[in-house]
C-alpha cells in the first residue's frame, strides 16, 4: 500500500508534540521574527544534527529549538503548519501535546501558548473541517511541585484542555511521583494520559495505570516484555499510542522489523499509529502507516489501527460516529471490485 493511498485513510492523531513539528525552516523564520539567535549556522546545519542516540539526545535539541517560540502568533503558526500537513495525511482529529514548563522557562505564559494553539485549531476547523484539542504535558524530570503549580495556573481554564499527559526523560522518573498531580487533574475534569514504556520498563506502564489512572498509554512498547501486562492491556482495552518511526530514530528498538507492534497487535491490544515529533523523526503520520505497511501489516490491519485511533480519541461521541462512518466507506472502497 503506497503512502498516497494511506493518506486517504481517515484517522486521528493522538500522540503528537506540537513543538516536535517545528521544521528547521520555520525555526529560523521565527528566530528572525523574535530576535532570537539559534546555536546553529543554517537550516542544513540544524538538520544534520537530527541523528540521535537515545531520548535524551533528542530532548536536548528539541528543547533548544523551542527558544524561538515566543508569542501566541508563533504558536498559531506552528499549529497551522502541522494541521495542514496532518490534513494532507488524512488526519481528521488531532490531539496536540504541549510543554508549558519549557515555554515558561523562556518567559512565555501558558495563556499565550494555549491562545495561539487554540486559534490554530479553530482556523483548521474552518479550513479543513478538522477537530481536535490540547493535552498539557508535565515534564517528569522536573519536580512534581512544578507540575502542580503549572496545573493550578490553568485550573481556571480547564475547559480549554482535553487533558494532561506526562513526557520528557523517562528512566529514573517513575509515574507514581505525579500521582497527586494527576488526581488533581481528574478533579478538574481533565482526561489523563502518560508516556510510559518508551525507554522505561514495563513496570512503569503498570504504574501509570495503577497510580495515575490514565486512560491511554503513550508509546507503551516495552509492555511487550511482560506477558501478563500485555494480556491485561488487551482485556481492559487500554489504547497504546505507538510511534514506530520515533522508536527507530531514538533507538528504543534496533529497527522496524524488531518493533513489538506486531506482537501487541496480535495479542489484541488497541494500538494506534502516530508521529510523535515528526519534524525530527523523518515522517508525519502517513509515513508511519507506510513504514508499518512495509513490515507486512495488511490494509485491513492498518484500517483497524486507524479505527482504534478514532475510538481511543477524546472526540465527542457524535464526531467519533461520523469519522467511523467515513472509515467504513474507505474500507468498502478499498476492496477491489470483481471483474464482470
Ligand atoms: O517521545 C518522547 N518521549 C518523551 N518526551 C517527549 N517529548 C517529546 N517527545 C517525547
Ligand atoms: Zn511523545
Amino acid at each position: 500500500m503506497t503512502v498516497e493511498a494511506l493518506r486517504s485513510l481517515p484517522k486521528a492523531e493522538l500522540h503528537l508534540h506540537i513543538e516536535g513539528t517545528l521544521e528547521p525552516e520555520l525555526a529560523f523564520e521565527l528566530a528572525q521574527r523574535n530576535g532570537v539567535t539559534l546555536p546553529f549556522a543554517s537550516v542544513e546545519d540544524l538538520r544534520l544534527r537530527y541523528d540521535f542516540d537515545d531520548l535524551q539526545s533528542f530532548l536536548d535539541l528539541y528543547y533548544a529549538c523551542m527558544a524561538v517560540l515566543r508569542t501566541a502568533d508563533d504558536f498559531r503558526d506552528l499549529a497551522l503548519a502541522y494541521l495542514e500537513r496532518a490534513h494532507a495525511d488524512g488526519v481528521r482529529h488531532a490531539e496536540l501535546f504541549f510543554d508549558p514548563q519549557v515555554h515558561a522557562g523562556n518567559g512565555v505564559s501558558v495563556d499565550a501558548v494555549m491562545d495561539g494553539l487554540l486559534e490554530g485549531l479553530r482556523i483548521a476547523g474552518e479550513r479543513f473541517g478538522m477537530t481536535g484539542g490540547l493535552i498539557l504535558c508535565f515534564l517528569r524530570d522536573l519536580p512534581a511541585a512544578s507540575a502542580m503549580e503549572t496545573l493550578e495556573s490553568v485550573a481556571g481554564r480547564a475547559g480549554d484542555l482535553l487533558g494532561v499527559g506526562l513526557d520528557s526523560a523517562e528512566v529514573g522518573h517513575p509515574p507514581v511521583l505525579f500521582a497527586d498531580v494527576f488526581a488533581r487533574a481528574a478533579e478538574l475534569g481533565l482526561r489523563l494520559v502518560a508516556h510510559a514504556g518508551e525507554e522505561g520498563p514495563a513496570a512503569y506502564v503498570r504504574e501509570a495505570l495503577d497510580t495515575l489512572h490514565v486512560e491511554r498509554i503513550d508509546h507503551g512498547i516495552r509492555a511487550a516484555e511482560d506477558d501478563a501486562l500485555v494480556a491485561e492491556l488487551a482485556r481492559r482495552r487500554v489504547p497504546l499510542t505507538v510511534c514506530p518511526l520515533s522508536n527507530v530514530r531514538l533507538k528504543a528498538v534496533p529497527d522496524l522489523a524488531a518493533h513489538p507492534l506486531r506482537r501487541l497487535f496480535d495479542a489484541g491490544v488497541v494500538v494506534t499509529l502516530n508521529s510523535d515529533d515528526p519534524a525530527y523523526f523523518g515522517g508525519y503520520v502517513a509515513a508511519n502507516f507506510a513504514a508499518v505497511a512495509g513490515e507486512g501489516f495488511t490494509v485491513d490491519e492498518l484500517a483497524t489501527m486507524a479505527r482504534n485511533s478514532i475510538v481511543a480519541s477524546f472526540a465527542p461521541d457524535g464526531r467519533k460516529a461520523e469519522l467511523l462512518a467515513e472509515l467504513d466507506a474507505w474500507v468498502a472502497d478499498s476492496v477491489e471490485m470483481p471483474r464482470p
